[in-house]
């Protein structure tokens, strides 16, 4: 079966003065995806994603998001996306419930936030404030309000940084079951370890170009055909197994 393109860009340039930080970019996202941005401090990535969002002018290119052309309907584009706000949106005042029914009147959005906070195991955390909150939890409620207006697509921006490894793979889990539910998702990270194990695509941009573009395995499959070897042999193990192993799987911030 044709997979569908949820996300098409094209072409795309973004300069910020003289200095080009995304040099004619390319590539699609299908419906149902986790895709990957991938590539190293300053690369283009948020900026090609935040563009994505109808958050940053682009200089020139084409995208589209759900069949909407980002030049003619971007309030559209809106609608079907789920972006993660920086804390500085979360009103100090409010709880998480009060955050949630906030966010569904601002989207005229019927929500159940018992559910949402269910779903993302903040059920005991209901009537904390944002501030009160852990790493992980911050992230897991950051993810769970992309959902409230019931998107298509939701963007997360380095979702695991500074997270513990239960708490990464915990959000790893959560991730996945967002993406089961219908949902594409687009992330960046750094970690390589997180793209291989979510992404079902991804993209290595360097320098505001994209310079390769496949599922994990097939790249990595490609870098082994052409006679790459590690120069370690490796464990049946490493150091985050023997973390997970030592102090379990169960999250800690509680
Ligand atoms: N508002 C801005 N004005 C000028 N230059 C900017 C602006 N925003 C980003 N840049 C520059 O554009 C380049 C790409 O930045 P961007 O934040 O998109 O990279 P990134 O891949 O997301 O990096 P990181 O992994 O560090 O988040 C960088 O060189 C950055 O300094």
């Amino acid at each position: 079966m044709e997979k569908k393109k949820i996300i098409e860009v094209e072409n795309l340039v973004k300069k910020y003065g003289d200095f080009t930080a995304v040099k004619g970019i390319s590539f699609d996202v299908f419906e149902g995806e986790i895709f990957g941005l991938l590539g190293p401090n300053g690369a283009g990535k948020s900026t090609t994603l935040e563009i994505i969002e109808t958050l940053r002018e682009k200089t020139s290119g084409k995208v589209v998001v759900g069949g909407y052309d980002l030049d003619k309907s971007p309030n559209d584009i809106k609608k079907i996306i789920g972006v993660q706000l920086q804390s500085s949106g979360y009103y100090p005042g409010l709880n998480l419930i009060e955050l949630i029914e906030m966010f569904g009147g601002l989207y005229n959005q019927p929500v159940k936030p018992l559910q949402l906070l269910g779903m993302f195991n903040l059920e005991d955390k209901a009537k904390a404030q944002y501030k009160e909150l852990s790493g992980g939890q911050k992230q897991r409620f950051s993810i769970a309000t992309t959902l409230i207006n019931k998107p298509q697509i939701i963007f997360l921006d380095e979702p695991t940084t500074g997270l513990d490894p239960q708490a990464r793979r915990n959000l790893w889990d959560l991730i996945q079951e967002v993406r089961n539910q219908g949902t594409t998702v687009v992330i960046t990270t750094h970690y390589m370890d997180e793209a291989e194990f979510l992404c079902n695509r991804c993209a290595i941009v360097d320098s505001g170009r994209i310079i390769a573009i496949d599922s994990p395995d097939a790249l990595i499959d490609k870098l082994v055909s052409s006679g790459f070897e590690r120069k370690k042999e490796v464990k049946k193990a490493n150091l985050e197994d023997v973390f997970i192993h030592l102090t379990g799987k169960e999250l800690r911030e509680e």
